[in-house]
């Protein structure tokens, strides 16, 4: 791996000025760019390969306490896919974010972490160990909504080892990102999971409705060059009435988590989407837990939503008995 280098010595040689400036420079460069490079002569050749090994090692950028491999043996020369990593939501960013290093030997991590203000709501019986159902006392009592899951937040007192805090503690089982000649990338699990185990949140930038219309747009425009593919989801959380009351927008297409590489089965799939709620932040988080037990190398997938919706959708390959044959995509 490359490394900035040790000045302690006397005049370094040539090539090692160059390996230099570029542990600096070639984790920030996008990979049509990391190509350019390559081409320029043999050092520089064997310095991209080895950052895109970096790259294609860990899909999270050391962000995680896991890392998630990308996987492709046989189906084509992509070695990983590129997008900026962020474990939680963002609040869209108005200018194309798209430098973030990425196979550097060293901590330069912007923080990319949304703080919400902290909200009080009383009510409700709390799930959190410290507070031993204590609603009085307990800042993150909750009124209980069904559909949703409450956990307590950064302004409980109890630490994230609570177990009323599952949903926040990133990533705990080991995944991977296959490649698939159909389907593109797609999340697969690299061990044995347990049903009701929580796999990840479904991290991206947060867009105002109008926002998301105008970037699906765009996409569904894209998407029929079948060169591109888009990562942007719509929840709605419902009242208990079962009315829509709030809609959610992540668009993790441009900054995201491993969550973006989940495909779509027509059969449900074997993920839950689950909006979470904890104390002290103003919105829900989307997060995805197993449904059932899920073995090794089986791939996680969820329905998109109702493929009726859209019969222009473009073709679906899940491979489930119940496939429609179509891929549901958002009527905005
Ligand atoms: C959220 S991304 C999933 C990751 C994507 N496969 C990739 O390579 O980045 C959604 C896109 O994946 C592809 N996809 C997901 N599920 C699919 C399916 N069942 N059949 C065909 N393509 C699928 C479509 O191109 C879709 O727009």
């Amino acid at each position: 791996m490359l490394k900035p280098m040790n000045y302690n010595r006397k005049k370094p040689s040539r090539i090692e000025q160059l390996s230099d400036v570029a542990a600096y420079v070639l984790p920030y460069l996008l990979p049509a760019e990391l190509s350019a490079v390559a081409l320029t002569c043999k050092t520089l050749h064997l310095f991209v390969k080895s950052v895109t090994a970096v790259r294609s090692s860990d899909a999270c950028r050391n962000y995680e306490k896991l890392p998630v491999p990308f996987v492709n043996s046989t189906v084509d020369n992509h070695r990983y896919a590129y997008f900026i990593y962020s474990p939680t939501q963002v609040l869209s960013l108005p200018d194309d974010p798209r430098r973030q290093p990425w196979g550097l030997c060293f901590d330069g991590r912007p923080d990319l972490n949304l703080v919400l203000p902290p909200t009080v709501e009383d009510g409700g019986k709390c799930e959190c160990e410290r507070c031993d159902g204590d609603t009085v006392a307990c800042p993150c009592s909750r009124l209980k909504l069904p559909g949703l899951k409450w956990e307590c937040g950064s302004c409980c007192t109890c630490g994230l080892e609570c177990g009323n805090r599952v949903c926040q503690r990133g990533l705990s089982v080991r995944l991977k990102v296959v490649r698939s000649r159909r389907k593109g990338w797609g999340l697969h699990a690299d061990q044995f999971i347990r049903g009701g185990d929580f796999i990840c949140e479904y991290a991206g930038e947060l867009l105002t409705t109008k926002e998301a219309r105008r970037r699906q747009l765009i996409y569904d425009k894209l998407a029929s060059t079948g060169k591109h593919t888009s990562a942007l989801l719509v929840v709605r959380e419902h009242l208990p009435s079962g009315n829509a009351c709030m809609r959610i927008n992540i668009d993790a297409t441009r900054i995201g988590n491993v969550a973006r590489f989940i495909n779509h089965s027509c059969d449900g799939g074997n993920l839950l989407t689950v909006l979470v709620r904890s104390s002290g932040a103003l919105l829900p988080r989307v997060c995805f837990l197993a449904s059932r037990d899920i073995s090794i190398d089986e791939e996680l997938t969820f329905s998109y939503g109702d493929t009726g919706l859209n019969p222009n959708g473009s073709q679906c390959f899940c491979g489930s008995s119940c496939c429609s044959g179509i891929m549901p995509s958002e009527h905005t």
